[in-house]
């Protein structure tokens, strides 16, 4: 390795993923010298490999579903399903994965990019390795902002290191589908995944170790996506325990302790995802290196270390692209001294983007009822609204309130709009909005929010 090149600028942002990104543009907006450190692509996980494509291929697959429904309720309908295209549309999303747009557009708001990886030598000291194995020594002067996200967490199960399996890299990559699918997680990535390729003809087994998907969400959630997918055509195995996984050059072979094997073409990986803290010598801040994640402040300040601030997937908060933005915007307001109100998590969304779609913010009734509150439920079934009965087919799902102390603290919207009827619950439960608020209001009919005010009523 060469000399090391010495730099002192103003702050160093490592992971320039949706949160890091954004603070290092707004430092620079702001006249501060900023490297932006990444060893893959500026923009990080969400454009490339998450969100974005994902709901690409979620939202091809709605189509060739809804295509589907067309007879019995407006004619014939003839669907050929064909990933060609929604691979396309994930190539040209991403540039085919390339950064060259996002690395300008942060250059050009004066910030200076780093490709490689980076590692924390001292409180105040970055390596970074490029792939030349050249060396930057940065040490920045006022503000150092840690956003390095996660990345898949593969489960220590025999056999299964040595195989090519996929995570949702090589999915979304993906130019052809398999012909079968074994998914491996029965959370939003499998899920979503899941149901979007077996609409386009690809058979999919989901394996879950809990005994329901989606584990951190209400229950009823679980149900209802169990009975839709099941219905297209996805096989389940819960409460399932993979003990040994082997690769024949075919076709991976998975036996389970209750004893069902099982065997497709593809192997997805979708068991969660870590921070790995070791990887990035967290240790010189401080932070024991088992911790599963940065401690952080309401400022976003890593506990136990001045100057050093992090964001996003690697707090621990919600592994969620609007989550690391909005504690990118809490970090810039701190770092440049201009106030602001703290970061709270009362009221956090999330969209698992299945169809149909489950929005849920704050908290579920069982975590409600673990904090000891005097908690109040109310379910109201989407089908039976007056606009479930006017969408006829694909309308199943439900709203689920939970309330305490007069107000809502958690709340649920499945459906065909989950996701935007999560909007008015997000509000309510973020402004602490009296119940009585909400059953004065006025909903729209025969609109799928109109069901919130039917469950408000049930309370
Ligand atoms: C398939 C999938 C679908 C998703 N869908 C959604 C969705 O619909 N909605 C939603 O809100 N969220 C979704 N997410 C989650 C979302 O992508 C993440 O929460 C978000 O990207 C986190 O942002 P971040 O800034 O914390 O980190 P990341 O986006 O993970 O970025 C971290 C960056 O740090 C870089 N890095 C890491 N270590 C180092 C190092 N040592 N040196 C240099 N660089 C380093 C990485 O290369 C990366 O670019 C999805 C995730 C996946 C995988
Ligand atoms: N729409 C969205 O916002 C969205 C979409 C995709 C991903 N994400 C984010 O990415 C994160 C990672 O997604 P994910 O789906 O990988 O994780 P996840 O935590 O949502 O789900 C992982 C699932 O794998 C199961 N699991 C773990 N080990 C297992 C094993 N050995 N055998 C069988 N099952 C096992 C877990 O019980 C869990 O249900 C999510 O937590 C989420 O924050 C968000």
């Amino acid at each position: 390795m060469v000399a090391a090149a010495v730099s002192t600028p103003d702050a160093v942002v490592i992971g320039m993923g949706p949160g890091g990104e954004d603070v290092a543009g707004r430092l620079a907006d702001a006249g501060w010298d900023v490297v932006g450190v990444d060893e893959r692509l500026v923009g990080g996980e969400c454009p490339y490999w998450g969100c974005i494509p994902s709901k690409i291929m979620v939202r091809a697959g709605n189509l060739v579903r809804e295509a589907h429904r067309v007879p019995g309720s407006a004619g014939i309908s003839r669907v050929q399903s064909d990933w060609r295209p929604v691979h396309r549309h994930v190539q040209q999303a991403t540039d085919d994965w390339d950064d060259k747009v996002a690395v300008d557009r942060f250059t050009s708001r004066g910030g200076t990019f780093l490709r490689g990886t980076a590692r924390l030598t001292g409180p105040g000291e970055v390596s970074v390795v490029g792939a030349d194995d050249s060396e930057t020594v940065l040490r920045p002067r006022r503000a150092l902002v840690l956003a390095v996200g996660t990345r898949p967490s593969a489960p220590p199960v025999p056999g299964l290191a040595g195989t090519p399996y996929w995570t949702n890299h090589e999915l979304i990559e993906a130019e052809e589908l398999p012909s079968s699918l074994l998914v491996l997680g029965g959370g939003a990535i499998g899920l979503e995944l899941g149901q979007a390729v077996q609409r386009f003809g690809c058979d999919v087994t989901v394996l879950e170790a809990q005994q329901r998907l989606l584990a951190r969400e209400e229950p009823e959630a679980a149900e209802l996506l169990m009975r839709v997918l099941a219905t297209e055509g996805l096989a389940f195995h819960t409460g399932a325990e993979l003990v040994s996984v082997g690769y024949d050059g075919q076709r991976f072979n998975a036996v389970c302790r209750r004893g069902e094997r099982l065997s497709a073409e593809r192997l997805l990986v979708s068991a969660g995802r870590r921070v790995d803290l070791e990887r990035l010598g967290a240790s010189v801040l401080g932070v024991p290196a088992d911790a599963r994640a940065l401690p952080v402040d309401d400022r976003m300040r890593v506990l136990g270390a001045p100057g050093v601030w992090a964001i996003g997937d690697v707090t621990g908060k919600g592994a969620f692209t609007h989550m690391s933005m909005y504690q990118a915007d809490v970090a810039v307001r701190a770092i440049l001294g201009r106030g602001g109100r703290p970061a709270e998590y009362h009221a956090v969304p999330r969209v698992t983007f299945t169809d149909p779609e489950i929005g849920a913010v704050g908290l579920t009734e069982a975590q409600a009822r673990a904090q000891g509150l005097a908690v109040r439920t109310s379910v109201t079934d989407l089908a039976a609204s007056a606009r479930g009965f006017v969408h006829g087919s694909g309308n199943d799902g439900f709203i689920k309130l939970v309330a305490a102390g007069g107000v809502l603290v958690g709340a649920t919207a499945a459906g065909p709009t989950g996701g935007e009827v999560l909007g008015l619950l997000t509000l309510a439960v973020q402004a602490r909005l009296p119940l009585a608020e909400l059953a004065a209001t006025i909903w729209a009919y025969p609109t799928f929010h109109r069901a919130v005010g039917e469950a408000v009523k049930g309370l």
